[in-house]
């Protein structure tokens, strides 16, 4: 079985982009299957830790975020097997500290643990990347203080002393930083003895649908949630059942390669595109309809086909914010200025996103800026050039996308993609090249 112990960050490795003219196939004409939402996989994870029984998961992503998450949960106490046909079979067992857990760069394990640990006796420290160490994290650790939960530091390294049924009660917190704040304590809420009523203020909460998603997910396994009031959220406690549905693919993960059909005239075909779904990639759809792309969703595949122009965009993408990368490559392609708006939360994501975009279109001739809340960004020929992956997979898919187009274009390290879709280059390459199913599996 695979080792989920250390998941270490993998070396860097520089990557000339392939241009759509080297692959010398013509137009992209491609169907290309994408694994599991790490959204969502990373989420029922931490359900299934806290179930009232085994756990078989169908379509968990695995990927560096994933397996951190794995692992973390695994220094808890939980018991993981993998089952032929590549179900994971996730066995809760009482969970406890003493424990040491590493987050990576991944949000999902650095704000969705902390809570979880909370209830899980014992000390429980967690650390991660030295990216990691600024990411936004004070909020959900005052939020367990609050709760009467004893906590060392105020963001990477710290330790949780959880105790086993903390009291729970209301919280009131700024989430306007991170949506992750608030999904991490409704996903471990029913673990607390008087349940968790999270209320937030300030500033709007971004990228809503992922908490949309918690509360979903959360209702599947039979939690109880409220959420009909406005910036308000409670979860009874109580058991958790099983969860039993294959998980979603990664539609952010799907982005680069629609965005590849749109900037090149070809068509990129995506199965299992879910008809209904809180994660904000299908929002892409849209996106890609604006700026003159075709979409047509049906029987369960999404396909995209560039149809030679490229509009530019006027968008607030507060609430899809990890789609901005991709979105940013598209705009360097359009036929004028567009403004994306709503996304001062990403200087807080795996990097400062809006000042590394900037860098990174510059550095290959282009010419963007960053607003207060967001970038403006002009399209001008480029040139070939260094595109920085600041160690976050978007970034570097995002200079995969422009490199298609533009000969010259080298990712300074394109192993980050293994954050959320290791294998990232094959599948790009067989893209290119593809005759048929662009799969994870099979190396290029
Ligand atoms: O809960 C989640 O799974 C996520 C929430 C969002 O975080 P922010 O609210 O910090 O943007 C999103 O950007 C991230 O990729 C995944
Ligand atoms: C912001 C992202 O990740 P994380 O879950 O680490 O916050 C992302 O994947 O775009």
């Amino acid at each position: 079985m695979r080792d989920h112990g250390a998941v270490s960050a993998p070396a860097p490795a520089v990557w000339a982009a392939p241009t759509l003219a080297e692959s010398g196939t013509g137009p992209i004409d491609a169907t290309v299957t994408i694994p599991g939402s790490k959204s969502l996989t990373n989420r029922v994870l931490v359900l299934a830790a806290q179930a009232d029984g085994p756990t078989d998961l169908e379509g968990v992503l695995r990927s560096r975020d994933s397996d951190l998450m794995v692992a973390g949960l695994r220094a808890l106490g939980c018991g993981f097997e993998e089952l032929p046909g590549g179900l994971l079979r996730v066995t809760p067992g009482p969970l406890h500290g003493p424990a040491h857990i590493d987050c990576g760069l991944a949000g999902t394990v650095m704000r969705f643990l902390p809570p979880l640990a909370a209830t899980a006796p014992g000390a429980v420290t967690m650390d991660g990347d030295p990216a990691a160490r600024v990411r936004p994290m004070g909020t959900v650790l005052q939020a367990l203080r609050d709760l009467g939960v004893r906590v060392d530091g105020d963001g990477l390294p710290f330790t949780v002393h959880g105790v086993q049924a903390p009291a729970g009660g209301t919280v009131r917190i700024d989430a306007s930083a991170s949506s992750q704040f608030v999904s991490g304590l409704l996903l471990s809420g029913a673990r607390f003895a008087g349940g968790l009523t999270v209320v937030h203020t300030g500033k709007p909460v971004p990228s809503m649908p992922h908490i949309e998603m918690t509360v979903q997910v959360l209702r599947a396994v039979g939690v109880q949630v409220d959420d009909s009031g406005a910036n308000t959220w409670r979860v009874e406690p109580g058991p958790v059942v099983r969860w039993t549905d294959p998980i979603e693919p990664d539609l952010s993960n799907a982005t680069p390669f629609l965005a590849a059909a749109a900037i090149t005239g070809g068509t990129v075909r995506i199965p299992r595109w879910p008809t209904t779904t809180t994660q904000p990639g299908d929002a892409v759809r849209d996106l890609l309809t604006d700026m003159g792309a075709q979409v047509l969703l049906r029987d369960g595949v999404l396909q995209v086909t560039g149809t030679g122009t490229l509009d530019p965009l006027d968008a607030d993408l507060h609430d899809i914010g990890e789609l901005t990368p991709t979105v940013a490559a598209l705009c360097l392609f359009a036929s004028g200025t567009s403004r994306l708006r709503g996304i001062a939360h990403l200087r807080g994501h795996e990097t400062d996103r809006l000042a590394a975009l900037v860098a990174d279109i510059r550095a290959v001739g282009g010419d963007a800026d960053e607003t207060e809340d967001g970038l403006v960004i002009r399209p001008r020929p480029l040139t070939g050039g260094e595109w920085g992956a600041y160690a976050d997979h978007r970034m570097a898919t995002a200079g995969a996308i422009v490199g298609l187009r533009v000969p010259g274009v080298v990712v300074d390290d394109i192993a980050s993609t293994s954050k959320t879709l290791p294998g990232f280059e094959g599948m790009w390459a067989r893209m290119l090249g593809a005759a048929a199913d662009v799969g994870t599996g099979a190396s290029s």
